[in-house]
């Protein structure tokens, strides 16, 4: 056996990593053009360093009838040695060595300001995913002679002199068959332009116009932002007019800047959809970075430099580092802040936000204290004395030491559409309000809203306005001695599916009849479970609700001091005065809004017929 041992350089199809970059890395066909645009921003940067005063320019042309896309700057240019060296080779680039530190002092000139863009040294290879050739023609300001580079994606690299007079860089797309209408389309390009490079600080010129592309300023960039000329760019910019606007300038612990805006749409749903454009050193990175803005401020729109952070290669996203994280969490507070602030001074403004995005504002404060703190004197509940924000709920329920021991506080809640007129009746002469929560999560924010309070040690108690609530019946109702009916009756009155309980009204009433929306709630599902009609997920969510807050059931309150109750009550079930109350029973829950259950309508049949006979005798 022969040993041997070879040392061989890596190979790299080129051809393919274009495939790759195209199919994998940028998910859209204008990405080289932004990448283009960037290196002539980067080269431009390198010349101003040398010459402050240099203002620099990009040209993008169009020629339709050879099929050419060229872009052109006039920055620094690059040296025939600097093109052989950094152009051809896949990975590396000036800018990157610039920002790494590792360039040579002559090309750094004092570092990376921060200011250069590229950094992976791939940006010019993605040209190929459109043009079937590229042509760099450049010229260093300070060289002797300019340089011609030419290649395709599976080519030998040519190069030669050029005649280019002038310093700076033009490179040629010599466009692919199927992207000849980037060399057509005017729109396309200029839209292009504006999507990615709106706010760089260079003029771009679409062929030979004598107008920019690029708005370059916006107000929100501006070192010392006026919040109403803000609004205004803001409102012109998103085509919205803000309900509030955050101007957000901050230098420690990593620089943020720009301004966001409550936006006047409301958010369907829990949308995760944040819609905050972001840029890096001024190129547009994406307009919708998720995970930037905290999940409960959905309902923002904006746009924010985030100089500190780093673009994935693609330049699509953000890398999910280290300083990612201290932005968001800046962010955060600076939001909170905000908010908390505007609660302050501006309670009516904090309110009209609050109530335009309640639903997502209320379902994110479930997860965040800070959230409800705030909420508690801005979102309102419907209660049976109006609209109350949690703090007036509070305020008006002191609890009544007649009827309380332990609780300092007894906030009364429904939760059931149908009753809402019967409870806000019930209420009236109250002082303390029943506050309707008929979505689940504003039922729990309200519970977690009073569990906040337990540590300052005020004890809030939350009661369904249910006859089985603890003083429910007698300090709301005004019924006394409410008890269990005896099993007799409660085996008679099955059918209806209600719990049974017989007290003594003031009024003049045979009874009264509460709804548990949760037991027609959990009936329903029932029913469509049974029938597999739920979708797996919903059904996670569902069970979970009725884990925390298990199903209660109807409820039916007998009247003993109505004469004709206390007739009935006063024999065994089976004459046909008990069928009349039971008529009456399914009535009453009827009239609150329950369905009938199957068997209560049978017997309902079975009733009408024996109190017929008793009535006229039976006919044979
Ligand atoms: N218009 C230009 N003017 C001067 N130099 C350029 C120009 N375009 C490219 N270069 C040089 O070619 C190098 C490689 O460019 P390329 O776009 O591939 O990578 P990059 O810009 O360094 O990084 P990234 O891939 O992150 O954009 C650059 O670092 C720069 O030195």
């Amino acid at each position: 056996m022969s040993e041997w041992q070879r040392n061989i350089p890596f190979q790299v199809d080129i051809a393919g990593i274009i495939d790759i970059m195209g199919a994998s890395l940028y998910s859209r066909h204008d990405t080289p053009i932004r990448e283009l645009l960037q290196n002539s921003h980067d080269a431009i940067m390198r010349r101003r360093r040398s010459d402050l005063e240099f203002q620099g320019r990009i040209d993008v042309i169009q020629d339709a009838e050879a099929g050419l896309l060229t872009f052109t700057d006039d920055g620094i240019g690059l040296t025939p040695e600097e093109a052989e060296n950094y152009l051809g080779t896949l990975g590396l680039g000036i800018t990157g060595l610039i920002k790494r530190g590792e360039a040579m002092p002559h090309l750094s000139q004092g570092g990376d300001q921060g200011d250069l863009i590229g950094q992976f040294g791939v940006g010019l290879f993605s040209a190929f995913m459109l043009a079937d050739r590229l042509i760099v023609e450049s010229r260093n300001e300070s060289a002797d002679e300019a340089v011609r580079w030419e290649a395709g994606p599976g080519t030998e690299i040519d190069l030669s002199v050029s005649d280019r007079a002038t310093a700076g860089t033009t490179v040629t797309l010599v466009l692919k068959p199927e992207y000849k209408f980037l060399a057509e389309n005017e729109e396309t390009i200029e839209s292009t332009i504006k999507e990615h490079a709106d706010f760089l600080p260079i003029p771009i010129h679409l062929n030979d116009s004598q107008t920019r592309v690029n708005v370059i300023h916006a107000a929100w960039f501006e070192p010392s932002q006026d919040v109403e000329t803000t609004e205004l760019a803001l409102q012109a910019y998103f085509d919205e007019t803000p309900l509030d606007v955050i101007p957000i300038r901050v230098e420690a612990p990593i620089p943020i800047a720009g301004a966001l805006y409550v936006s006047p749409q409301r958010i369907p749903g829990f949308s995760d959809t944040a819609s905050v454009m972001v840029t890096v050193r001024r190129m547009v990175i994406s307009r919708q970075i998720k995970e930037l803005l905290p999940p409960w401020a959905t309902f923002l729109r904006g746009c924010l430099e985030l100089h500190g952070c780093s673009p994935t290669a693609s330049r699509e996203d953000l890398v999910r580092n280290k300083a990612f994280s201290i932005v968001t969490e800046t962010l955060e507070d600076l939001l909170f802040r905000h908010f908390e602030q505007l609660s302050e001074n501006d309670p009516q403004r904090m309110e009209s936000i609050v109530n335009w995005h309640r639903y997502s504002m209320a379902g994110a404060a479930l997860e965040s204290r800070r959230l409800r703190e705030i909420l508690k004197s801005s979102y309102r509940f419907p209660t049976s004395h109006g609209p109350l924000t949690i703090n007036e709920i509070l305020n008006l329920s002191d609890a009544d030491p007649l009827y309380e021991e332990e609780a300092d506080r007894v906030v009364w809640y429904n939760t059931d559409r149908r009753q809402e007129q019967w409870v806000n009746t019930l209420f009236s002469g109250h002082s303390a309000p029943c506050v309707h929560t008929f979505r689940s999560f504003e039922e729990s924010l309200l519970a977690y809203s009073l569990a906040d309070d337990f540590e300052s040690g005020l004890v809030s108690d939350l009661r369904i306005a249910s006859p089985s609530a603890p003083n429910f019946a007698s300090a709301i109702l005004g019924v006394r001695e409410l008890e269990e009916a005896p099993a007799e009756w409660m085996e008679f009155l099955s059918s209806v599916d209600a719990k049974i309980l017989i007290g003594s009204f003031r009024e003049d009433q045979p009874v009264m009849a509460f709804l548990n929306e949760r037991y027609e709630l959990a009936k329903s599902f029932d029913e469509l479970k049974q029938r597999g009609d739920i979708p797996t997920g919903f059904q996670r969510l569902i069970d979970s609700h009725f884990k925390d807050a298990p199903s209660g059931q109807n409820e039916v309150i007998l009247n003993r001091n109505h004469p004709m109750i206390s007739r009935t009550l006063s024999k065994s079930p089976g004459t046909p005065l008990s069928s009349v109350t039971r008529l009456i029973v399914v009535n009453a829950l009827n009239s609150a809004g329950a369905t009938t259950p199957k068997p209560a309508s049978r017997q309902q049949q079975e009733d009408l017929e024996w109190i017929a006979e008793c009535l006229w005798g039976r006919e044979d």
